[in-house]
């Protein structure tokens, strides 16, 4: 058995405090089984402008932020799926979104960029959102292996490209940190999420910010984790904190078996080496 988490937030752009929260989290988890915690895009800091973003990217595989999410991950024997956390290289000005997956031994063993950017505009008091003047897009679709089986990796704004997850082949579980605004979230949040669950016939573990940030911004909470026949199966509709489920296996078999969508799918992807 393995358990899929996930920890809503309302992260500040003060990177102590979120980190302390994660951590007083965690704390007050049991661990007796393979437990994936999933947090939400910018969980370490967010609200305090992309300056604020970029004086604390680091470079993939070396930063105080990374240090402590792999001695978190170690401590507590948790799988940790990094929201979305800003990461420099050498031929960007801009940092990237990068999703960064540490394993309970405290190893960093996947990071995915956030490829689709969210240059939006919206009915809500920020109005027009404009990711990409300050991230730069990934170009990598990112899955992994893993005792919760094979993992799908995407954030926030990338859940409205339905190309991008038929382009992973057959995934068991969809990780996603968010920040979805609450206009957006409102309209659109569970209806992707469950398309999602019943294309893929895999989990969904999404993972939003949720309340009034330090800017003024609201996102919509409602994180939750999906089944892979498209039912909510928990669900965090404004409160910070975790929840989570186990993983049904046979469930999983079961309904790829009486529907074999990915075996019926004319458009399926070569993209991606078959499993
Ligand atoms: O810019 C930051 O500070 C952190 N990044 C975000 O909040 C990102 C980009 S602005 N938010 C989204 O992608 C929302 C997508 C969404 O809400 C939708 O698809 O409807």
């Amino acid at each position: 058995m393995a358990n899929l988490m996930v920890l809503q937030m309302t992260s500040c752009p003060d990177v102590e405090s979120n980190l302390a929260f994660v951590e007083s989290q965690l704390a007050g988890l049991t661990v007796t089984e393979p437990t994936m915690v999933v947090l939400p895009e910018c969980f370490a800091c967010f609200g305090g402008g992309d300056n604020a973003q970029a004086n604390i990217a680091e470079t993939i595989g070396n930063g105080p932020v990374q240090q402590r999410l792999a001695q978190l991950a170690k401590t507590f024997g948790v799988w940790i799926v990094a929201g979305s956390f800003p990461t420099r290289n050498s031929f960007d000005h801009r940092f990237s979104a990068s999703c960064l997956v540490f394993n309970d031994q405290g190893e960093l063993i996947a990071d995915y960029q956030k490829i689709h950017l969210f240059d939006v505009q919206v009915a809500d008091n920020t109005g027009r959102y404009a990711e990409s003047a300050s991230t730069q897009p990934g170009n990598k679709i990112v899955c992994f292996d893993s005792p919760f089986g094979r993992v799908g990796v995407a954030i926030c704004y990338d859940l409205r490209f339905a190309g991008l997850f038929q382009a992973m082949g057959e995934i068991d579980v969809l990780v996603l940190p968010a920040a979805f605004t609450a206009v957006t979230g409102q309209a659109h949040w569970l209806p992707l999420l469950r398309a999602r669950a019943i294309e893929l016939q895999c989990y969904v573990a999404a993972a939003n910010q949720t309340g009034i940030h330090a800017n003024g911004r609201q996102t919509y909470g409602h994180s939750s984790v999906i089944s892979p026949w498209g039912e909510v199966l928990v669900e965090l509709p404004a409160a910070t904190g975790l929840v989570g489920t186990k993983i049904d296996y046979a469930l999983l078999a079961d309904i790829r078996q009486r529907m074999p969508v990915g075996q019926h799918n004319c458009f399926r992807s070569t993209f991606v080496e078959p499993r």
